[in-house]
């Protein structure tokens, strides 16, 4: 199962949506990069250009991998598992409304799910893990990982 082989992982936010504030959308990825710290030995520094592990952008429908996204709805973003390149990296679906609020789609919910998988993590039959693979809004504060989620990543790197 690939894993990132360090511990300090570092991440570029590389495309803001227009949907959000610029300092909603990286609130949302710290809380998001926050609840994976908190379970395990990783820590997340933020760099502002040049070489970054996770490279998180907004694009919609053709953008340069082999996963087009497909419109409003349906697909909302994909994440590619631990890697050199595009490896960990984020896109997530400019054809969505993304929000800090309620209205849309919660990017901190998505981006915590995708993270998972940068992280390398695959989909849990868990319904109350934030790796099920249906959407289910959560607003950030009263959120906190599944057990589910909590073993799988300790798994990795407990
Ligand atoms: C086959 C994959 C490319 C589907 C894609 C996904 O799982 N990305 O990680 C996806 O966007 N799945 C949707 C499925 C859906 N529209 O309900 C999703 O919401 N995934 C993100 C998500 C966000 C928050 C919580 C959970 N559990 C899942
Ligand atoms: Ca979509
Ligand atoms: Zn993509
Ligand atoms: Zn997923």
């Amino acid at each position: 199962k690939p894993k990132w082989k360090h511990h300090t992982i570092t991440y570029m936010i590389a495309k803001y949506t227009p949907d959000m504030k610029r300092e909603d959308v990286e609130k949302s990825f710290q809380t998001a990069l926050k609840m994976w710290s908190d379970a395990t030995p990783l820590k997340f520094i933020k760099v502002n250009h040049g070489k970054a592990d996770i490279v998180l952008s907004f694009a919609r429908r053709t953008h340069g991998d082999f996963f087009p996204f497909d419109g409003p709805r349906g697909v909302l973003a994909h994440a590619f598992q631990p890697g050199e390149g595009m490896g960990g990296d984020v896109h997530f679906d400019e054809d969505e409304t993304w929000t800090a609020g309620s209205q849309g789609y919660s990017l901190f919910a998505v981006a915590a799910h995708e993270l998972g998988h940068s992280l390398g993590l695959t989909h849990s039959r868990d319904p109350s893990a934030i790796m099920y693979p249906n959407y289910r809004y959560r607003s950030s504060t009263q959120y906190s990982l599944s057990k589910d989620d909590v073993l799988g990543i300790q798994t990795l790197y407990g």
